[in-house]
């Protein structure tokens, strides 16, 4: 019969196995489809995807920065949060990443001076395949993920923050899909998230009244997590998120990381493959050494 180490070892390397799969599917796509689209991308400069990794707290800051153009996506932003996005998988210690807009405001989507140039149907889907790819990215990490929205989430910025676990608004805060006041549709995979978290009716109503949602509005069709107290550019907001999400990120890291992939494979996957994923991962943490501590320490979960 297989030791304990042993089969922990196996699932180990079951685990590492699909992970390398996930990152040469990620690879394919970078070095395949999209390099038409890439040189289109980096033809539209400005605003920049800064992140600051904070080792002690475990916490990832990603600041979506282009506070001319309230931080629309330029091209080169759009591959420059495909490269955070590399960095973030591979960060084994971070156990949360916040996503905000820099100088009070979220983001306004995609910059309309880009969108403009490339206002053709092939370059569009080329770029919401490239978008799509990146935000799917940014919501499968191992990392527990918030939307910090100050100021104005609009179009693909309101898209951007439903590519992450969780939404926080400061109390003068609004998320619009503003998506058909510009004869569009949500093209960065944002409706089909919305749709996942609202559900179908609430997401029409918001699609196609290209509503202003609000902090109570969001709330009570449950698209945002916490209203903040504390206004946008007030400069308080990243650290009222930092201490919201702390009670989620107690513990060490890979116990953290553990939890969000059976979150994500059990939102992503068929049962069956769900369940298996479930006891891969399941395997790296059992027997492991925050699981030896705690089973030393006798614990009572009162
Ligand atoms: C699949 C993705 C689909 C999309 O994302 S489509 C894009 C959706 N976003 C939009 O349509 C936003 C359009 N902008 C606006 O509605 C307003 O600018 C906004 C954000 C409400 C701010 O209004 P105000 O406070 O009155 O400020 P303002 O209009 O003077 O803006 C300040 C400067 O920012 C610029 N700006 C804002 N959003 C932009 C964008 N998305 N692309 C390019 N430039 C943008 C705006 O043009 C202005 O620049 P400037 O001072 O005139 O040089």
């Amino acid at each position: 019969m297989m030791s304990m180490w042993g089969a922990v070892r196996c699932r180990l390397i079951q685990t590492r196995s699909a992970v390398r799969k996930i990152l040469q599917q990620n690879r394919a796509f970078c070095s395949g489809s999209s390099v038409g689209i890439r040189e289109k991308l980096l033809a539209f400069p400005g605003g920049s995807v800064e992140l600051q990794k904070l080792q002690e707290s475990g916490i990832a800051v990603l600041t979506v920065s282009n506070p001319a153009r309230m931080n629309a996506f330029s091209g080169c932003m759009m591959l420059e949060l495909e490269q955070r996005v590399n960095e973030l998988e591979i960060w084994t210690e971070g156990k949360a990443v916040i996503v905000q807009g820099a100088a009070g405001n979220f983001c306004s989507g995609s910059d309309l001076n880009a969108v403009r140039a490339i206002a053709n149907p092939h370059d569009g889907m080329k770029m919401c395949e490239f978008m799509q790819n990146t935000l799917a990215r940014l919501l499968r990490l191992p990392l527990i993920s918030v939307a910090l929205v100050e100021g104005r989430a609009l179009g693909g910025g309101a898209e951007l923050t439903t590519a992450c676990d969780f939404r926080l608004m400061t109390s003068d805060a609004v998320i619009q899909f503003v998506h058909k006041h510009m004869g569009l549709v949500p093209g960065w995979g944002g409706a089909a998230r919305l749709v996942g978290i609202i559900g179908s009716r609430n997401a029409l109503k918001l699609l196609s009244g290209a509503r202003k949602v609000d902090p109570d509005y969001g709330k009570q069709m449950g698209l945002v997590d916490e209203v903040l107290q504390c206004s946008s550019g007030e400069g308080k907001a990243l650290a009222h998120a930092e201490h919201w999400i702390a009670p989620f990120i107690k513990g060490p890291a890979p116990v953290i990381q553990a939890i969000k992939k059976v979150v994500v494979s059990g939102r992503e996957l068929s049962l069956d493959e769900a369940l298996k994923c479930e006891r891969s991962v399941f395997g790296t943490v059992w027997g492991g050494p925050a699981n030896l501590e705690a089973l030393a320490s006798k614990p009572k979960h009162k």
